[in-house]
């Protein structure tokens, strides 16, 4: 158990902490060890929440963008200084290494200060009017209460990245985080008492059943928005129940990444950029590259120096210094990279290094496998896990064809100096994000997000309020 005033064992509603007797449990991915008992929320406390940011609605849109921002900096200023403490907690729900954790604070709060100043800039228009008498005027207005549900691997970022937005706009906010990594979206609400944020504007819901929770956020009328983060599967489901009242909907769902390295390329620094891009939180990333795909020319030396640099990552406790890989975040998850490995090597996959750890249930060694085809299901899924499938091709065009050979369109990337193949090939890849000689692509300037079937909208950069905004036309007659 983990003691921090920052850790809280219960929704938070209205500006109060809930109580419950019926609890779940919070569980260290690394020993499986009790790290804090909860208080489940049900179908009338995510009613009530959703009714608290109703009537905090009013009051928090009538605030001046400038008021807003200098709260939202006071609540971006608080995560940061407890940066350390925030991180320990996410390692200890999650079990990713500490230094990413402490990225992803930082990397969440930079989406609170980049909509604390991005809030002072929604505009509208003037517009010629078809008749002498009138003036048509164009305004933008919050949406309203915004609903979100977040996925476990990335328990803070996820949420941040979202209520940033919202509450910039005017909007107020209930999130329901996975029920796996509930306590960083609690220790957001406790620095948001401190930061000044009012009571109502910023709830967070916790509880085991998210199924009947989120049947609530995505069909009670008073949300005006809803949007996921998490699997494609999921986000069909919910998708389809805000249909009942016509919600709008944003959705950051799964990714098939290719990374791509053709035969100009700079392969040291592909080898590098694939490492970071492939392992960061043992590949438990949305964004995390998917299927390595190498010209045929310099397979064997691409494939030789990435092995020896998989050999270097070292497995163990996220809290324990050096460790560049954590555990996975149940056994089940780790099973299921297991047994992508074993059907891919039945169907001629080859094993350069990896396989199972003896570390713990939760433990899978990084991964190579080579001689796959992009018909395996280590290539067709979403793996998700620590794993690096290598597929050779010949022409460009091949390549092309086999990057955009999924239903995702999230993140691609490609390591190319030709200028005109850098232009031809960032052109044909269907996906929302392609990293051009670069995987470190996430930050709060840019406009983050899928097409295909992962997801609509985008979080993050100018583009990001427009999800949480809606545009009034205003005609004026008779002047
Ligand atoms: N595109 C992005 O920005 C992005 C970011 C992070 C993760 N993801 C995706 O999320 C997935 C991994 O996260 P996950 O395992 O938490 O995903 P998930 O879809 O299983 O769960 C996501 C959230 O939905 C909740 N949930 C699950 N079933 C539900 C239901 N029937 N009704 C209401 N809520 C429900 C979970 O409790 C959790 O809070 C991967 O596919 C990954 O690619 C995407
Ligand atoms: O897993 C999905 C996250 O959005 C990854 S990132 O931290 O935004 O790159």
């Amino acid at each position: 158990m983990i003691h921090s005033s920052l850790v809280k064992h219960s929704s938070f509603i209205n500006g109060q902490w809930l109580s419950s007797e019926d609890t779940f449990d919070v569980i260290n991915p690394y020993n499986q060890e009790l790290v804090a008992k909860l208080a489940n929320a049900n179908v009338v406390d995510t009613e009530n929440a959703v009714t608290a940011a109703k009537q905090a609605l009013k009051a928090w849109s009538a605030l001046s963008a400038d008021d807003r921002s200098i709260i939202l900096r006071k609540w971006f200023d608080l995560i940061m200084a407890n940066q350390d403490e925030l991180a320990t907690i996410l390692t200890l729900e999650q079990g990713k290494p500490l230094a990413e954790a402490k990225g992803e604070i930082a990397y969440g709060a930079s989406f609170i200060e980049w909509f604390a100043e991005e809030g002072k800039r929604v505009y509208g228009d003037t517009i010629q009017a078809p008749s002498a008498d009138k003036r048509i005027v164009v305004i933008k207005q919050p949406v309203g209460v915004v609903a979100a549900i977040t996925p476990w691997n990335f328990p803070n970022a996820m949420i941040a990245r979202k209520a940033a937005a919202a509450l910039a706009a005017g909007c107020t906010f209930v999130i329901k985080p996975a029920t796996l990594t509930p306590l960083s979206a609690l220790a957001l609400a406790e620095l948001s008492i401190q930061a000044g944020i009012p009571p109502g504007v910023f709830n967070v819901v916790v509880g085991n059943d998210s199924k009947t929770l989120g049947k609530v956020l995505t069909t009670h009328k008073d949300v005006a928005k809803f949007t996921f983060t998490g699997s494609t599967a999921v986000g069909k489901t919910l998708l389809k129940q805000c249909t009942s009242t016509v919600k709008k909907v944003s959705m950051e769902l799964g990714g098939n990444a290719p990374f791509i390295v053709f035969d100009d390329a700079d392969i040291d620094a592909a080898v590098k950029s694939a490492i970071s891009s492939k392992f960061r939180n043992a590949g438990q990333t949305c964004v995390c590259t998917n299927r390595i795909l190498v010209q045929e020319s310099i397979l064997e030396e691409f494939t030789n120096k990435f092995v020896s640099a998989v050999k270097s990552l070292q497995l163990g406790n996220g809290l324990d210094d050096n460790i560049s890989i954590g555990p996975m975040i149940t056994k089940e998850a780790t099973c299921t990279v297991t047994q992508l490995v074993e059907d891919s090597i039945k169907a001629g996959a080859e094993l350069l290094t990896g396989g199972n750890s003896d570390l713990g249930e939760n433990f899978y060694q990084p991964t190579v496998l080579s001689g796959v085809t992009n018909t395996m299901p280590i290539a067709t899924n979403e793996v998700f896990g620590p794993i690096a499938p290598i597929i050779s091709f010949n022409t460009e065009q091949q390549a092309i064809d086999m990057a955009n050979d999924t239903d995702y369109g999230l993140a691609a990337y490609f390591y190319a100096r030709d200028i005109g193949r850098v232009w031809r090939v960032a052109e044909a890849l269907q996906f929302g994000m392609v990293g051009i000689n670069d995987s470190a692509i996430s930050n709060a300037a840019a406009p983050f997000g899928g097409i295909k079937q992962s997801g609509s909208g985008r979080e993050g950069s100018k583009y990001g309020l427009d999800d949480y905004l809606e545009i009034k036309y205003l005609s004026m007659g008779g002047i």
